[in-house]
């Protein structure tokens, strides 16, 4: 049945039949061009000069489109630079131009650039329509790039129309802008659409570039990783979601990204550190190697690195006891400590404590905030609610992301689907209800969208629930028994530091299990792979990234440099062309420095995942199913408005 308000609606928008049949007749051939090209990342951790790389070459799309060109007029060298300059326009140029003496070099090779550039852009836009391409030209040149794009140069007067009109834009002075439009249209092309699997956030120095990144990004989504409902938490009024991210922060040496970057002040937790807090080698910052921090900088860091930990272990505390049913008694720690002789049993065995640092802990009321750390994470969460910038941030996390997301067949999901040992869906009880598989997750979300749009309130159940996303046995994004945070710090035996791992961990290995999974998640097994991130492959182990058979790909590989002497390599992406899915392994970056002068571009080792028999179109895609529909439409306006 038609809704004949809907078919109003339409009319209103087209006008006239002529209108409507040009709309179907566009939507048509639309569903006809090849597929565009998705773009896989995960576990950034910060680290935004990385990822910004692999954005810019298109995980090695672009060079690829390059030697297709030119292989047979360019040799190696000039490839590099030819690349080089489509990622790093600005500084490349800037390079490249100081090496001439004359403004007749300078001249002959604005020419050859530009028309190289023109090439390359008609190169990797004939998948799209001219409209699509028009979006991603640069504004203030868009005609006369349309111009020199459709150019034909058979037509002896239409040459010299287009040198001319070339030499014109050179004189003008419009050559460099011209150059840095075209690369950033390059690179816009040569993807479509850029997923993020999650862990945008801790660890490395820059989330919130990475953020800005994104939020200027043409076309994304994002599922949400443990770190970044970790964040999320904070900014929704969970205090210990909040204790943690800046305790993680003191410990990768990154607090300028919660003072400078958002602009929190972190005075009043400086003054309760210094009270309380010395030196102890257990809470000294790690990844000092790229920065020199003097003794005293290092000292500050390590007090209050102590001063947060404390703060969010007293903070888990009461949750754990108002919230029976997540079953975390056993991390009740502070509790559990006899600290007479300093000391834990945990699981039955008794351990010694090191490193200790329980100034502000009473052994009868181990959990109890003292009045002055109760200020201090009451002002933190006042001023993070009050960010601007990262008011901007979380707004933009929630409106793209979310817990897993549906694409094209395939499942992406940052962590697990919990499982039994049996393989069985794990199932859990919250407020009266059991839920497993995608049901859990769903409800899971709907906590974090409830609780989000609540920041008032920060002891309710749903803020709790954030918490217990970040941590929780049951949790799809950490999915391992308990966090041991606690133990890593003041215990040394190691066994007391492992994290047992979910059954899916180990199940995924399996092609009938991931073909389950699949299906729990309404998806075509035979079609479909499940996407993961959050635990490092460990290439140098020769662990396989693309198990179970294809259908389960973990593109965790490391971006985050605290992780990559564990994975041996600097990070995966996937690409998902008209003709299949590539996993590319990144080898170490070092800096936009390196590729610019050196030309090192960044090792990637392509492997194929899977290769289309026939080149994979639009009307097979998420977006063809809704231009289908659009279509479907557009016919019922036709039928009941035009034929009579
Ligand atoms: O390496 P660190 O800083 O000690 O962090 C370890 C913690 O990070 C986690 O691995 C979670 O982070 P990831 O999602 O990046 O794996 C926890 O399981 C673990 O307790
Ligand atoms: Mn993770």
């Amino acid at each position: 049945m038609v809704d004949i308000k809907y078919l109003d609606l339409l009319a209103q928008k087209y006008g006239s039949e002529e209108k409507v049949a040009t709309e179907i007749i566009n939507l048509e051939a639309i569903l006809d061009l090849p597929k565009g090209t998705e773009h896989f990342v995960s576990d950034l951790h910060g680290e935004y000069h990385a990822f910004q790389h692999v954005l810019r070459n298109g995980s090695g799309n672009v060079k690829m489109k390059v030697k297709d060109l030119f292989e047979a007029e360019m040799n190696e060298w000039e490839i590099n630079e030819f690349a080089t300059l489509i990622y790093y326009p600005e500084e490349k140029m800037k390079l490249v131009k100081s090496h001439f003496t004359s403004k007749e070099e300078l001249r002959e090779w604005y020419l050859e650039t530009i028309g190289r550039m023109l090439k390359l852009v008609a190169y990797a836009s004939s998948k799209y329509t001219r409209s699509k391409v028009r979006k991603a030209l640069p504004e203030q040149f868009t005609y006369i790039i349309e111009e020199l794009l459709y150019k034909k140069d058979e037509l002896e007067d239409k040459k010299d129309y287009y040198e001319k009109m070339l030499d014109r834009i050179i004189s003008l002075g419009q050559a460099d802008k011209l150059i840095v439009g075209l690369a950033y249209t390059t690179q816009r092309l040569v993807v479509d659409h850029l997923h993020v699997v999650g862990d945008i956030y801790d660890r490395g120095p820059d989330p919130h570039k990475i953020m800005d990144t994104l939020i200027n990004h043409h076309s994304v989504d994002i599922q949400w990783g443990n770190h970044d409902v970790l964040w999320l938490g904070a900014y929704a009024g969970s205090k210990v979601c909040l204790a943690n991210i800046i305790r993680i922060c003191a410990r990768y040496n990154n607090l300028d990204i919660i003072e400078d970057a958002y602009g929190i002040n972190l005075r009043p937790l400086l003054n309760l550190a210094e009270k309380y807090y010395g030196d102890n080698p257990s809470f000294r910052p790690k990844r000092i190697s790229d920065e020199i921090l003097t003794e005293q900088e290092q000292m500050q860091i390590t007090k209050i690195h102590q001063a947060i930990s404390i703060i969010q272990f007293k903070l888990e505390s009461p949750i754990i006891k108002r919230r029976p049913c997540l079953h975390m008694e056993n991390r009740l720690l502070l509790e559990k400590v006899d600290y007479e002789n300093s000391e834990v049993t945990l699981h039955g065995k008794t351990y010694a404590l090191k490193d200790t640092c329980f100034a502000t802990v009473d052994p009868e009321k181990p959990a109890e905030l003292l009045e002055e750390e109760k200020q201090v994470i009451d002002k933190l969460l006042f001023s993070i609610q009050h960010s601007e910038k990262l008011t901007r941030h979380m707004n933009f996390l929630m409106k793209k992301g979310g817990l897993y997301l549906k694409y094209n067949g395939n499942l992406l999901i940052h962590g697990c689907i919990p499982l039994d040992e049996d393989g069985s869906m794990k199932a859990m009880e919250i407020e009266d209800k059991t839920y497993a598989g995608r049901e859990l997750l769903d409800v899971f979300e709907r906590y974090v969208r409830h609780a989000f749009a609540r920041p008032e309130e920060t002891d309710d159940f749903a803020t709790d629930m954030i918490w217990y996303l970040w941590t929780g046995e049951n949790s799809s994004l950490f999915g391992k028994r308990e966090m041991t945070t606690f133990e890593r710090y003041f215990i040394a035996e190691k066994e007391t530091h492992k994290e047992r791992k979910n059954p899916y961990y180990f199940m995924r290995e399996n092609e009938d299990m991931c073909r389950k999974m699949l299906e729990e998640f309404d998806l075509n097994p035979d079609e479909g792979r499940i996407i993961n991130g959050h635990t490092p492959v460990k290439e140098i182990d020769g662990e396989d990234p693309i198990k179970a058979n294809g259908k389960m790909i973990v593109i965790d590989g490391g971006f985050s440099k605290a992780y990559q002497s564990t994975t041996g390599i600097a990070g995966y992406t996937l690409l998902y062309n008209s003709y299949g899915m590539q996993l590319v392994a990144h080898q170490l970056f070092n800096s936009k420095e390196d590729v610019l002068t050196k030309e090192t571009d960044v090792l990637s080792v392509k492997r194929l995942v899977n290769e289309e028999l026939e080149r994979k179109k639009v009307k097979q895609t998420n977006i063809g199913k809704r231009l289908l529909q659009e279509i479907d439409n557009l016919n019922s306006l036709r039928e009941h408005r035009y034929m009579k």
